[in-house]
């Protein structure tokens, strides 16, 4: 599977522009196809939410023009139900596509199939079709009752008491008949069984029907109005706000992260209702700053969020971004009423629950709630995301806890926010990787560790992994071709590194492992794909605050691609043999200066050589050749590069 690997973060800082709401573009995408007049709606989300509702309008007759760059879309509407009165729709796992297309095509008066992804068919929609069938509409399930596909059919609609329909599920199933009712002509009353969930959404939904001609008259949040002889007009020009929910994970990385992070787009003036998300993160002691059109986090005074116990029934979406918030508090976090993500684009109170453990959290998980106490010390985890766009973006966050994170398909964000981590990679700072690549005998070492102890960096001599493994493989009898009893002794490595001396299962082996019967060892092993893999993440674990230097020969182009700057730092192969003679001398070692040049040829040929991570100088690396020159110019030069002058 594909997986997008985050290096731990330093912080978040920065400004976002946010990309349109999923809610508000695909309710104007219907309501303007609807509408008599042409609409230009500008600020469009481009995401594959709308992208199927677009599909599906144009299915049904509605013509539009869209200018992408502008993220504008003109609709012509069609004054009523669609023109084409038969048609098959696939609506992916849209919810705010599926659920109001269902609605507006009952009362369309032609023969239409509904249907979605997988998970799509397992999100119920019988409160809907109930509702729909009061009214003399005919939608059927073709495989499980209760669930899509739906096939549609031309009802009798007849108008005589409220429609009943229930509200604790999904509020999106009210959404959908409040849409759809202007179509019949008629006055029409909606009573809403039961608590109605996410009130938030139906707000947005009778504000835009408002704007779009429709007045609703409500009482409470339990009946709705729809007067007789009502239409939809466009209202020309309609602009969409920047998408709330999308904001919380900017906000939510500016108050752990340290910020300010600012989105704009958004702000106090919204009709969305996850812009409360700020208020329960002002709760958790964030510094927040709100204009109309945009609002900003920072962490808390004392740095640390604090821990919460919140009702969040309100905003449901945004809430997801808590849960992972909860990881950084100073206690076990509760986040309560929130039972509808069981019935979104999976089961996400199961879904992050599963995922919280893997980062270390002690997760309680109940009907409606969940209870999340923070780990010590974050761990790294691979994040399952369950085709899931939120999991993706708030799991993201764990990378500010100075831990990496893998996100396992990473594209499901197109759902909602195709750009998510470019954007994400703009308000936040990895931790900064100087990588040192050459060959043996070159100096990288004796450089590097003076440079992270300038820097105040941390230090990986990757090297000595190597030489380790061969070490240990050799005491233990395995043979050094043996791949995979190699790559086993590589991966149940104990080892400990305590400044310039290493252990290897307690025993200070620092000299041992220079011999040369270790050198010729790690030169060997190292060529072995199995080893290399079983030392990846080992060595990307040293990546941490403040900073790190590494050396060796795949640092830059296999370990940490990302690394800047990047060095090969290289000598002549006579100048490296008489600094490597030098150097066993002044140990005491014994030491041929000819036997020494010999083996650096034959380890340089057999590192540059081999298929995987070979020794070689990357592009965008900047090549340091000390044939001539002594340790502190090296020192030096790396240090300037890295923008840090030497002393
Ligand atoms: N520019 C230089 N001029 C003179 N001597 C140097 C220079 N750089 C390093 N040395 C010396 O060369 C010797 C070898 O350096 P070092 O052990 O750092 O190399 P290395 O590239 O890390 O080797 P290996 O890959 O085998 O671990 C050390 O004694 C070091 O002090
Ligand atoms: N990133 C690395 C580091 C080292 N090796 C190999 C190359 C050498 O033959 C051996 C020992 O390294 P040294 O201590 O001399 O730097 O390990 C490698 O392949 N990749």
């Amino acid at each position: 599977m594909e997986h997008l690997d985050l290096p731990p973060m330093l912080g978040a800082r920065g400004t976002v522009r946010l990309p349109g709401s999923k809610s508000i573009s695909n309710r104007t995408l219907l309501l303007a196809a609807l509408a008599e007049g042409e609409t230009s709606i500008r600020d469009l989300l481009a995401s594959d939410d709308t992208e199927r509702m677009l599909e599906a309008l144009q299915t049904l007759g509605v013509s539009f023009s869209r200018d992408h760059e502008a993220c504008t879309c003109v609709v012509q509407g069609v004054g009523g139900g669609f023109p084409v009165k038969a048609g098959d729709l696939f609506l992916g796992n849209a919810g705010t596509a599926f659920r109001p297309l269902t609605a507006a095509l009952a009362l369309s008066g032609g023969n239409y199939r509904l249907h979605g992804v997988a998970r799509m068919h397992e999100r119920p929609i019988g409160d809907l079709v109930d509702g729909l069938r009061q009214i003399g509409a005919d939608v059927r399930y073709e495989a499980n009752e209760g669930y899509p596909p739906l096939v549609i059919g031309p009802g009798e609609i007849a108008l005589s008491g409220p429609i009943r329909v229930r509200g604790d599920v999904s509020s999106q199933f009210l959404t959908a008949l409040l849409m759809a009712l202007p179509l019949t002509g008629r006055e029409a009353t909606v009573e809403v069984v039961g608590e109605l969930i996410s009130k938030p959404y139906i707000a947005i939904t009778l504000e835009l029907m408002a704007r779009f001609g429709v007045v609703v008259k409500r009482e409470q949040w339990s009946r709705f109005t729809i007067p007789g002889g009502v239409r939809y007009r466009s209202p020309g020009t309609i602009f969409v706000e920047g998408d709330a929910s999308s904001a919380s994970y900017f906000l939510a990385a500016g108050a752990i992260g340290g910020g300010p992070v600012r989105v704009e787009g958004v702000g106090r003036a919204s009709i969305q209702g996850d812009v409360a998300f700020v208020d329960a993160l002002a709760r958790l002691g964030a510094r927040i700053e709100a204009g109309d059109n945009w609002m900003q986090a920072r962490a808390p005074e004392g740095g640390r969020l604090k821990a919460f116990d919140l009702d969040l029934n309100h905003i449901p979406d945004a809430a997801m971004t808590l849960a992972v918030a909860a990881l950084f508090a100073d206690g076990p976090c509760r986040l309560r009423n929130i039972a509808s993500w069981r019935v979104k684009e999976t089961d996400r109170i199961s879904a992050m629950a599963t995922e919280l453990r893997k980062v270390g959290a002690e997760v309680e998980e109940g009907a409606d709630y969940l209870r999340v106490t923070p780990p010590k010390v974050l761990r790294f985890a691979s994040i399952d995301t369950y085709d899931d766009h939120r999991i993706a973006m708030c799991f993201s966050l764990v990378a500010l806890g100075g831990m990496r994170v893998r996100i396992n398909d990473p594209a499901c964000v197109n759902k909602t926010f195709p750009e998510y981590f470019d954007r994400y990679a703009q308000v936040t700072a990895p931790v900064p990787v100087v990588a040192i690549d050459g060959p043996s005998a070159s100096g990288k070492g004796t450089v590097a560790a003076r440079v992270a102890e300038a820097l105040g960096y941390h230090y990986l001599d990757s090297g000595s992994l190597y030489r380790l493994v061969a070490l240990a493989a050799m005491r233990a009898g395995v043979p050094l071709d043996d791949e995979g009893r190699v790559a086993r002794e590589a991966a149940r490595l104990d080892v400990r590194f305590e400044g310039a001396r290493v252990w290897l299962s307690g025993e200070d082996v620092t000299d041992l492992i220079r011999e040369e019967i270790c050198s010729v060892g790690a030169s060997r092993v190292a060529a072995l794909p199995a080893v290399r893999d079983a030392l990846l993440d080992r060595q990307r674990d040293f990546r941490r605050a403040p900073g790190l230097v590494a050396e060796g020969r795949d640092i830059g182009s296999v370990i940490f691609p990302d690394a800047s700057p990047k060095f090969f730092l290289t000598a002549s192969v006579e100048v490296r043999a008489e600094r490597r003679y030098k150097q066993l001398m002044e140990k005491g070692l014994p030491a041929k200066l000819e036997s020494l040049s010999k083996d650096l040829a034959e380890r340089d040929a057999r590192d540059a050589a081999r298929t995987v991570a070979p020794l070689k100088k990357l592009p965008d690396a900047v090549l340091l050749e000390t044939s001539d020159s002594g340790v502190e110019e090296a020192v030096a030069f790396v240090l300037n590069e890295v923008g840090r002058a030497p002393g």
